[in-house]
């Protein structure tokens, strides 16, 4: 049964951060795949500035095309909104479940959180997550300190954000480092963000 890592996230837009972590994951844990579930609309989020879906996709699309193992899923956009996790880990478990085995990815921002997800009991019983180290305010909550399910990785930090990207792109600054090439190219020419 292949392994999979569900990396979760609004990727408005996919930066090199994230492909940084999708990448590490597959070449230094016990992860075949990554699949990049973009969400339609996160719970704690609002709609501001949020790109149309398709172009979100499009950008993480060609964003991974020359990483095999890496895969953008639209597995969320016909499900209800807001995008709780534990709904779509129900779908994915009926369609694929005999042929894969699921575990999650996050951003050590989103552990901080994690006790407030719909169902996240549930989530944790069932998968475990691995969480990748990002400079974020607070704290994670003591029960998930030495969690068996939750498994941080040794990996660089990188201060990127989506939102740096947005807000800077939209001042003139010039971030294109920051993307992706077929990202930055997709961005300017659809004029995003301005
Ligand atoms: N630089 C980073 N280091 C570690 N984890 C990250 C980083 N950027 C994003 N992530 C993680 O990737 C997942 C998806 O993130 P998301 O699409 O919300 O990106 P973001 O950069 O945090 O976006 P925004 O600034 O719009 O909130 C989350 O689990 C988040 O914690
Ligand atoms: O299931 C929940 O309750 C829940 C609460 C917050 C976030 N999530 C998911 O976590 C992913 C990253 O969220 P965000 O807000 O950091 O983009 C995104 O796919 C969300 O749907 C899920």
């Amino acid at each position: 049964m292949k392994k999979v890592g569900l990396y979760f996230g609004t990727f408005n837009p996919i930066h090199i951060g994230h492909l940084v972590i999708a990448n590490h994951m597959v070449e230094f844990s016990d992860l075949d795949e990554v699949w990049f579930i973009i969400t339609p609309q996160s719970p704690f989020k609002t709609k501001l500035s949020l790109l149309d879906n398709n172009h979100r996709y499009q950008m993480v699309f060609e964003a991974v095309q020359d990483y095999p193992k890496l895969k953008p899923s639209k597995i969320e956009f016909d499900l209800p909104q807001p995008n709780y996790t534990i709904n779509t880990l129900l779908y994915l478990e009926e369609q694929y479940g005999a042929e894969y085995g699921f575990s999650l990815i996050m951003g050590e921002d989103n552990l901080k959180s994690f006790h407030k997800w719909k169902n996240y009991e549930a989530i944790l019983e069932h998968y475990s997550i691995y969480v990748y180290p990002r400079i974020s305010d607070g704290k994670a909550e003591n029960r998930f300190e030495g969690h068996s399910k939750i498994m941080k990785v040794d990996a660089p930090i990188m201060e990127i954000s989506s939102t740096f990207i947005r807000n800077e792109h939209k001042k003139g600054k010039n971030i294109k480092p920051l993307l992706p090439a077929p990202v930055w190219k997709y961005m300017d020419e659809m004029n995003f963000y301005r």
